[in-house]
């Protein structure tokens, strides 16, 4: 028997039963997330639940599409949506044979050992997680109209009982300064843009308010619509091994709390995807390619929308996914801005994303935190100039050295970036020829499946496996990086797919064999390790290639107290911006990104077809204003 959301009991109500499992019981009544485990502990379920208030400044509910768009031939659903009357009827146990039964199926994502109130547990909190006395000097700067106060623990915070038990499972003490800051703002229902360093908590300080608002709701009737869905919350990510993470980790989050999580992704086939978004969705987690799809295919509607939230939605909007964005945000029947809650969160936030980020929020918050993660002591950051002919035995000895510092016997983990995907799978060869246990990941190893039991005898008790049990097929991609993170393979040859958000315990080095020709880029990539307050190492592999980004990498490094090379001084001193993307795009000195409502040209260059770009120069290219922003001769690394 399939499990269920509230979100489709309430569809099948309006269906009269009839929708497209056929079977479904009728009349479902709806209980809100936050009531139905009252219901688990044997309280009558035939009471009509009574909702808890939302948060004074929280949004009226959504009535109605604007503008009618709408894709795919998707039929408009039928009456009756937007913030209607509470169902009654026999109940939330209806549909699916009861809520109680849902939830003893639903997988705990903790583990067996899942007791939230052991002491052990308790202790062990003090001894895991990030390290706080690292964030206390961070700078925080946040802009915009009266911006709510922050907080200095949980406690501090109502996010609802099933979410503080689930903050204690993941034995977050307290919370990261992006959290303290974040989580308030959204609570508040306010609009945010924020950008805070990598390793620091993002995921959660997006996650926690979003799941809390479900929780809190008060019944919102959703229309019916035939195999269609209509999830509350939208969280869009570049790639599917970031989705994946994100929805691994809001269904922690989430656990026993009724609010239903559900991740779409590429490269993946769709129909188990279909199918698990058919058993419910009220938090969709998704790639905008695969949401596109999905939307066109009427599968999934967008018109309940409250809250949006894009990770790395620096990278979102840039030249490579912005079409999407705007069609899946601007372009379909997802509720407008000021209506929904839209939160962006990234490590990087360049002027000219930020000006076109601002289409899509209302009167929001900007919010920085200072880099502490991905540029500060945590990183020790070296750059080696290196010669094209010799990266590869110079990687050799970095990596001979650093087996000797294996503890264990386990070779500590190790990312190699590099530029392409042909420069991956030649570097991954080379590597495994001479003895060093390596794998890749790139976009081009999205088409290859393989068979799960192929693998099961290398897999044994992995997650991965656990998680892929019911599915026929496993990715190559996501076996590249499972056996990276339990350091089968413990060195990975990357290319920018995987330098954002991947949270990967363990990784001691990362090496840019090839530099980036964006700087942000290079914060992103070293970030993968020095998480969570842990220290890293990141080297650098320079040459005359690279000249562009002497000048950006000199100054990063210098504001993070590293040692920077006199040869690598002399580079910046004779290189000259050329207005291209490595000026520092956040133009503060302590944050990757400063508010670009703040800056004079902020007023006078926005209006009419040309607008003033971060460097000054006027762009007037219609779609989008790049002005130097992607090397145009580098092919994409990216899906
Ligand atoms: N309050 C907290 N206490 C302890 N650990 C935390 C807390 N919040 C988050 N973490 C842990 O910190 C790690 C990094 O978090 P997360 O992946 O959300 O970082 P991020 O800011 O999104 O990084 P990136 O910019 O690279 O995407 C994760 O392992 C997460 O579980």
């Amino acid at each position: 028997m399939m499990r269920t959301s509230w979100a489709d009991s309430v569809a099948a109500e309006n269906d009269g039963g009839a929708s497209n499992s056929g079977a479904r019981p009728t009349k479902p009544a709806y209980v809100p997330p936050h009531l139905r485990n009252r219901q688990a502990s044997n309280e009558p379920s035939s009471a009509a639940p009574q909702a808890a208030p939302l948060p004074a400044s929280d949004r009226p509910s959504y009535g109605g599409p604007p503008g009618g768009l709408r894709w795919g031939g998707g039929s408009r659903p039928g009456g009756g949506y937007g913030g209607g009357g509470r169902g009654g009827g026999a109940g939330w146990n209806n549909r699916s044979g009861g809520w109680d039964r849902g939830k003893d199926r639903e997988v705990n994502p903790f583990g067996d050992d899942d007791d939230v109130n052991s002491e052990e547990a308790f202790v062990e909190q003090e001894n895991t997680g990030i390290n706080f006395d690292a964030y206390e000097d961070i700078p925080v700067e946040t802009s915009g109209d009266n911006v709510p106060p922050p907080v200095n623990t949980f406690a501090a915070i109502d996010l609802g009982k099933e979410l503080n038990a689930n903050i204690k499972r993941c034995k977050y003490v307290k919370p990261t300064p992006v959290q303290r800051h974040a989580i308030p703002i959204s609570l508040a229902g306010r609009d945010l843009m924020a950008c805070a360093q990598t390793g620091s908590g993002k995921t959660a300080a997006f996650c926690f308010p979003i799941i809390s608002g479900i929780m809190r709701s008060q019944q919102v009737q959703k229309p019916r619509g035939y195999r269609t869905v209509y999830p509350l919350a939208l969280i869009l990510s570049p790639t599917r091994e970031l989705s994946m993470q994100i929805n691994e980790e809001a269904k922690k989050f989430a656990y026993q709390s009724g609010v239903r999580v559900v991740v779409a992704y590429g490269g993946a086939p769709i129909g188990q995807q279909l199918r698990e978004l058919e058993r419910g969705v009220d938090i969709l987690v998704a790639t905008p390619g695969r949401l596109v799809d999905l939307l066109e295919r009427a599968r999934v509607s967008l018109q309940m929308i409250k809250y949006l939230a894009l990770d790395e939605a620096d990278r979102m909007l840039d030249m490579g996914f912005e079409p999407q964005i705007r069609k899946i945000v601007e372009q379909t029947d997802m509720p407008p801005r000021g209506v929904r809650q839209t939160m962006l969160f990234s490590a990087t936030f360049p002027k000219e994303i930020q000006r076109l980020a601002s289409d899509f929020l209302s009167n929001y918050i900007f919010l920085a935190v200072g880099r502490v993660g991905s540029s500060t002591d945590l990183i020790v950051q070296r750059v080696e100039f290196v010669d094209e002919a010799d990266k590869r035995s110079h990687l050799m000895d970095l990596l001979h050295a650093q087996r000797a510092n294996g503890v264990d016997g386990k070779q500590q983990l190790t990312l190699v970036f590099v530029e392409t995907k042909k420069g991956a799978d030649a570097l991954e060869h080379w590597l495994t020829i001479n003895g060093f246990p390596a794998t890749s990941i790139h976009g081009d190893r999205t088409q290859q499946v393989f068979a799960c039991n192929l693998f099961a005898k290398y897999f044994e008790d992995t997650p991965l496996l656990e998680a892929h049990k019911d599915s026929t097929f496993v990715q190559e991609r996501e076996l590249a990086l499972r056996s990276f993170k339990s350091g089968n393979t413990p060195i990975l040859v990357a290319t920018d797919v995987a330098a954002r958000g991947l949270d990967i315990p363990h990784v001691a080095h990362v090496i840019n064999f090839d530099l980036p020709n964006d700087i942000d880029d290079y914060v992103h990539r070293i970030g993968r390790t020095g998480r969570a307050g842990k220290t890293g190492l990141a080297t650098a592999f320079f040459n005359t290639n690279n000249q562009s980004l002497a000048r950006p990498l000199a100054e990063l490094m210098q504001e993070a107290n590293q040692e920077v090379p006199d040869w690598l001084l002399r580079f910046a001193s004779r290189v000259s911006y050329g207005g291209g993307r490595n000026r520092r795009g956040g133009g503060g000195s302590r944050f990757g990104g400063r508010d670009f409502r703040r800056d004079s040209s902020y007023n006078r260059g926005s209006s009419g077809g040309g607008m003033t770009d971060f460097y000054g120069g006027v762009s007037n290219s219609g779609g989008g204003y790049y002005g130097g922003y992607n090397n145009p001769g580098v092919a994409s690394a990216w899906d």
